[in-house]
């Protein structure tokens, strides 16, 4: 093997440098979860550690200005832009399914929003069997995760870490038609919370995010920092993609991958990780002679281990947007009367880091139960002062209008998908079939929250933006017709989950110390793992999966 030298790989900073063939831990895939790890396998320097990312280095300036989100999305670039088999309870659609592909992996093209979950969803996952996981025994790996810069009240203290890598902290701008929302959502009876991840998570108020000086703190930024990097035992190849596990008397010896349109192979002394996220993980594991042995024979794949769960049990948070137009000209739009104030934010953003560049997109949003039977909240909204761009492929609104919209979401859907397989083919995308909506239950918690989101709206913190409702529109009233609207409107809020299930059961695929079952030397770390999908967005929690995992792998 030659080690050609490769943008974003240790060459760049080394000269000539080959790769070695053999490393002690390999991780496949340089997204939240791997950036992780990488960066603690490699802190003390006992072991040689090789993080192989399918995407490039993160040089481009949109990845690390916070309102690039959008191109990101629609994913011009570093996104493997997957779309979902047709979806019968959304008359037929197929959905629109990005994913990171560059280091940072969806960290680099999210919105940036931390949040952790409740409580009761870690407690859950002890219960399920995955002993060392309930929420007193994660909390410390969000802690030690985290650098929480924003002012924190004293009640809220113990659930935050400070000097941790990951930068979370309040935006430096906030569009004042977020903060009309939050105001709206509290007139409407919602409380006011100030840290969704402290000791309540029920409410309305501004997110913090995941920003360092007012950019994208991406976990790629906080983890592989240039110290990292320069770590000797620390080698990051991109633009690799994993194509195979290597498998000898069930157990992993290494890892085949393409690089450069050539085929390598790369042995790993103690064991490969795999970090490709909640498609790609299982999809991996599948080409790889690991998953339900009727999936791996159709395609004539010989079965290392035959483990039911790969790919099955596929949880995905599904939005609808209910999207308001603004007769102020207050919120986010590339409307010709918004030239100026473009383009003032695009010299604030360049020399000083500040401004409407720095937004998130979504800014603020909330908590909230869909009854008050409920024990914990279960639908979540994000805030967004802008137009429904629908992942960005339409831009059209943003320059006819100004807008805003609420985005709202059943935190513990039912339903339940699977990823499989296209094909043996390593380079072909996984089959996505999330199976959206198929318990009706799914759909009724979506309909109250429609009618509770549209009590917040008509409050009169909003009366100076507030035009017409342009979706679902004055005419849809009815549950059915709200049920029907939903169907034929909700999208993903992108957050997979499961494919990878932890447990006890038959239908785990990796224990509770993610170790793969059956297999030696392999584990999968990402948002896969996660057994049922936490009540909140994805990023923080994988994070600290990846910071637990790290800890046990080096224990191990
Ligand atoms: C558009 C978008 C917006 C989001 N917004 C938020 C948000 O605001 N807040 C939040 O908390 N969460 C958000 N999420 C979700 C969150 O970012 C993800 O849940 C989280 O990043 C998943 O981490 P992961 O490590 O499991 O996978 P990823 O971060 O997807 O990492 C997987 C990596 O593996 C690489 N890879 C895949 N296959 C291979 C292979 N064969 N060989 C080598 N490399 C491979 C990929 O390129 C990728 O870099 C968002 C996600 C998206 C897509």
């Amino acid at each position: 093997m030659d080690g050609l030298p490769q943008r974003g790989c240790k060459t760049v900073h080394r000269g000539v440098f080959r790769v070695p063939q053999s490393f002690d831990y390999i991780v496949v895939g340089g997204g939240s979860a791997g950036c992780v790890l990488a960066n603690r396998l490699s802190a003390d320097g006992r072991y040689q550690v090789c993080l192989l990312e399918a995407g490039p280095d993160d040089r481009n300036p949109l990845i690390h200005m916070p309102l690039g989100v959008v191109p990101l999305v629609r994913g011009w670039f570093a996104n493997w832009r997957f779309w979902s088999e047709p979806q019968p309870q959304l008359g037929g659609r197929r959905t629109y399914q990005p994913r990171g592909k560059v280091l940072g992996g969806c960290s680099s093209i999210n919105a940036t929003v931390c949040t952790r979950g409740h409580r009761w969803d870690y407690d859950h996952w002890s219960e399920l069997g995955c002993s060392g996981w309930s929420y007193d025994e994660v909390l410390p790996y969000f802690r030690k995760s985290e650098n929480y810069e924003a002012p924190l009240a004293e009640r809220d203290r113990p659930f935050h870490g400070q000097g941790g890598p990951l930068n979370v902290t309040a935006r430096r701008y906030t569009n004042p038609v977020s903060s009309a929302m939050v105001e709206a959502a509290v007139q409407a009876g919602h409380v006011h919370n100030e840290d969704f991840n402290g000791a309540a998570q029920a409410g309305a108020g501004q997110f913090k995010v995941f920003q360092k000086g007012g950019q994208r703190c991406s976990n790629a930024r906080a983890y592989l920092t240039p110290e990292v990097r320069a770590r000797r035992n620390l080698h990051i190849l991109t633009g690799a993609q994993a194509t195979r596990v290597l498998i000898e008397n069930g157990r992993a010896i290494g890892v085949k991958l393409r690089r450069g349109g050539r085929d390598e192979e790369l042995r790993a002394q103690r064991e490969v990780i795999l970090s490709a996220g909640a498609f790609q993980s299982p999809q991996l594991l599948m080409l790889s002679g690991i998953g339900p042995k009727a999936e791996l024979q159709k395609h004539g794949i010989a079965v290392q281990q035959d483990l039911p769960g790969v790919g099955e049990n596929l949880q995905d948070h599904l939005e609808v947007i209910v999207e308001t137009q603004a007769k102020s000209r207050a919120g986010i739009s590339y409307h010709p009367t918004s030239l100026l104030k473009s383009i003032v934010a695009l010299f604030q953003y360049l020399f000083g880091k500040r401004g409407m560049l720095t937004s998130n997109g979504p800014e603020a949003g909330g908590f909230l139960k869909s009854s008050p039977a409920e024990p914990i909240p279960d639908l979540q909204w994000h805030f967004g002062p802008f137009p429904n761009v629908t992942h960005g492929f339409n831009l059209v609104p943003m320059f006819l209008r100004y807008g805003y919209i609420a985005y709202l979401y059943d935190l513990r859907p039912l339903s339940r998908g699977r990823v499989g397989l296209h094909s043996a083919d390593p380079l072909a995308p996984p089959r996505i079939d999330p199976n959206y909506l198929a318990e009706p239950r799914d759909v009724d918690k979506l309909v109250a929250g429609v009618k509770l989101t549209r009590e917040v709206l008509k409050q009169r913190a909003l009366d100076p933006h507030r035009g017409e409702e342009l979706s679902p529109g004055p005419a849809v009233q009815s549950d059915a017709d709200i049920a029907a609207w939903v169907r034929k409107a909700a999208e993903t809020t992108y957050h997979p989950v499961g494919t990878c299930k932890m447990g006890v059961d038959e239908m785990a695929v990796v224990d509770p110390q993610l170790r793969v079952r059956g297999v030696q030397g392999l584990r999968v770390v990402d948002a896969s793992i996660m057994p049922t999908l936490i009540g909140a967005n994805t990023n923080a929690p994988t994070t600290m999966i990846a910071e637990k995992a790290a800890e046990m792998i080096l224990r191990s």
